[in-house]
């Protein structure tokens, strides 16, 4: 070495220095490599360790996997069983329901089933309905033939005997008492309900009974009641378009406006306050026709059946309008003339008519006309009609608009009429005004006598226009009206002599019949079957 460091021209010291440094720098290479075993051997570890980390991790994952795989297991088995459990009960809900739909479907079919036959049913009486309507129609043409055939076969002009009782203003008149009565001064009894019996005891000669037959006989204790349901058939005949008149007859005191109106006197009207079971003809007629117009409305509401009232009195054979006199001064009101119609009807013209829509305003006005009626006491009683009082409602139709029914059509009229009482003057002791009065009465009623003479006589002329009295009923009491005269008879001795004749007047009246049916051409409107008062059932 020393040789070649010579060579090189290192000196020595150079080379030892050198050789040193290669020593110190081997000794460092010895030190780094030993360095780097032990960093390789720590890197080693490093990796190891981060392997095992590493590999835990995953297990770790693995486990929380596996375990999260079995709650998620656990959750899918009981969400299934819940499931399960749910689908169970939307399983049996829906069978139920199903069910119920099943048998909502059947009960629906059974309906469905049961609408039809129904609706067969309907069919079936619709048609049954319309045969039975024709049928109906029918009967009633018949039962309107039938029932007029019987009024006629009773008699157009009828009368029925009503003998009021003994009162005491009777036995104040009356001194020859017979012996031979039941009640001392009573000698006229109703003997059966068709014959009145007179007892005719005249001093100095024997008793001896005379008869008269009627359509009805009352005694004194009929009620006003029985009275008038007598009578309520022949008010159907207005429903079958006939004039209906029912007239009292009778002498002074014997019970004629008791009959027509109850009990009243001028002080003490008492036809709106009285009894019901007072109540004359008049309120029960009005109420009756209200009766009858409810059940035209009933049958028909587009007929508007109509009543129109008037209320006259005949006074003096002058004519009196009592619904357009002024209630002060009684004789104020204004004398209404007569004329006759093309058509042969009696009437007077600017005749005050109201519009009545209720009995109780049809005998609010009637109340009203009687204040205003003429009266006077005579011996008989104090307060002696002195006037013959005319009350006449007409029914007539006011179609509504649509209707077929010609507009306002009159179908029938009825007349109740109160007479003035025939009487002897001597009996009723009037003179004077009263006396010229009774004249007029007496005049009067002999031309009503006059008109059923001729008409039972079958004569050509009826002699209507000889009185206002007859002039005013002629369509009542001619041609196939129906008359129903109520003949007032008082049952004391006193008044025998009148009463007698009273009795001879209503025997004849009853023989008066016409001799054809003369009945106005019925309108087309009531040929028609529920059109009209003609095509109406009558109600019960
Ligand atoms: N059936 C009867 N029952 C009870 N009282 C009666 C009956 N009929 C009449 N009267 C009574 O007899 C009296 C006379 O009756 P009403 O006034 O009715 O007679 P009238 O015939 O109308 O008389 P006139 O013609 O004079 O007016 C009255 O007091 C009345 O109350």
């Amino acid at each position: 070495m020393p040789r070649q460091h010579m060579l090189w021209g290192f000196s020595e010291q150079r080379w030892r220095q050198l050789q040193h440094q290669m020593r110190v720098k081997e000794e460092r290479i010895v030190e780094l490599e030993t360095e780097n075993a032990i960093l390789h051997l720590k890197l080693a570890e490093c990796q190891e360790r981060t392997k095992r980390r590493s590999r835990e991790a995953r297990l770790c994952a693995l486990l929380r996997m596996r375990q999260c795989h079995q709650k998620l297991q656990r959750d899918v088995k009981e969400f299934r069983q819940s499931f399960l459990v749910l689908l169970q009960s939307y399983q049996d809900d829906f069978r139920s329901c199903l069910s119920d739909v099943m048998a909502a479907v059947q009960r629906t079919q059974l309906s469905l089933e049961a609408l039809q036959a129904c609706q067969s049913e309907a069919t079936h009486l619709q048609q049954r309905l319309q045969e039975l309507e024709s049928r109906y129609y029918l009967e009633q043409q018949r039962r309107r033939a039938l029932h007029n055939s019987l009024v006629e076969l009773k008699g157009n002009i009828r009368v029925h005997c009503r003998i009021r009782p003994f009162l005491s203003f009777d036995n104040k008149l009356d001194g020859s008492a017979s012996q031979n009565c039941p009640t001392p001064g009573e000698v006229v009894h109703a003997a059966d309900d068709e014959t009145v019996l007179v007892r005719c005891a005249l001093p100095g000669r024997p008793t001896t009974d005379k008869t008269y037959s009627f359509e009805r006989v009352y005694g004194p204790a009929a009620s006003q009641a029985v009275v008038f349901e007598d009578l309520r058939p022949l008010l159907i005949s207005l429903l079958d378009g006939y004039n209906v008149c029912i007239m009292a007859y009778g002498q002074t005191g014997s019970g004629k406006s008791y009959t027509m109106l109850g009990p009243h006197s001028e002080d003490d009207p008492t036809l709106l306050s009285g009894a019901r079971e007072d109540l004359g003809i008049i309120p029960r007629a009005a109420e009756e026709l209200f009766r009858y117009t409810l059940w035209l409305i009933s049958e028909n509401p587009s007929r508007s059946p109509k009543v129109d009232v008037s209320i006259v009195e005949i006074y003096n054979n002058n004519v009196f309008d009592l619904l357009a006199k002024d209630n002060s001064t009684v004789m104020s009101g204004t004398k209404f003339q007569m004329v006759s119609t093309q058509e042969g009807r009696s009437e007077v013209p600017r005749l005050t008519c109201r519009a009545v829509t209720s009995a109780v305003e049809f005998v609010g006005l009637i109340h009203r006309g009687v204040k205003l009626r003429v009266q006077h006491p005579t011996l008989v009683h104090k307060n002696s009609s002195r006037s013959h009082l005319m009350v006449t409602a007409t029914l007539t139709t006011a179609s509504s608009l649509g209707s077929t029914d010609p507009p306002g059509q009159a179908l029938a009229r009825l007349q109740l009429v109160d007479l003035a009482g025939s009487e002897c003057a001597a009996v009723s002791g009037v003179t004077g005004s009263a006396l010229k009065e009774t004249s007029f009465i007496n005049r009067s009623l002999a031309a009503l006598a006059d008109v059923l003479g001729a008409l039972s006589e079958h004569r050509d002329h009826i002699p209507y226009r000889n009185s206002k009295l007859t002039h005013l009923l002629q369509d009542s009491i001619g041609g196939d009206a129906k008359l129903l005269m109520i003949l007032c008879v008082s049952p004391g001795q006193k008044h025998m002599a009148e009463t007698l004749r009273g009795l001879t007047f209503g025997a004849r009246a009853r023989q008066a019949e016409r001799r054809a049916p003369r009945r106005r051409p019925p309108s087309p409107q009531m040929q028609k079957p529920g059109v009209g008062l003609a095509g109406s059932r009558a109600p019960s």
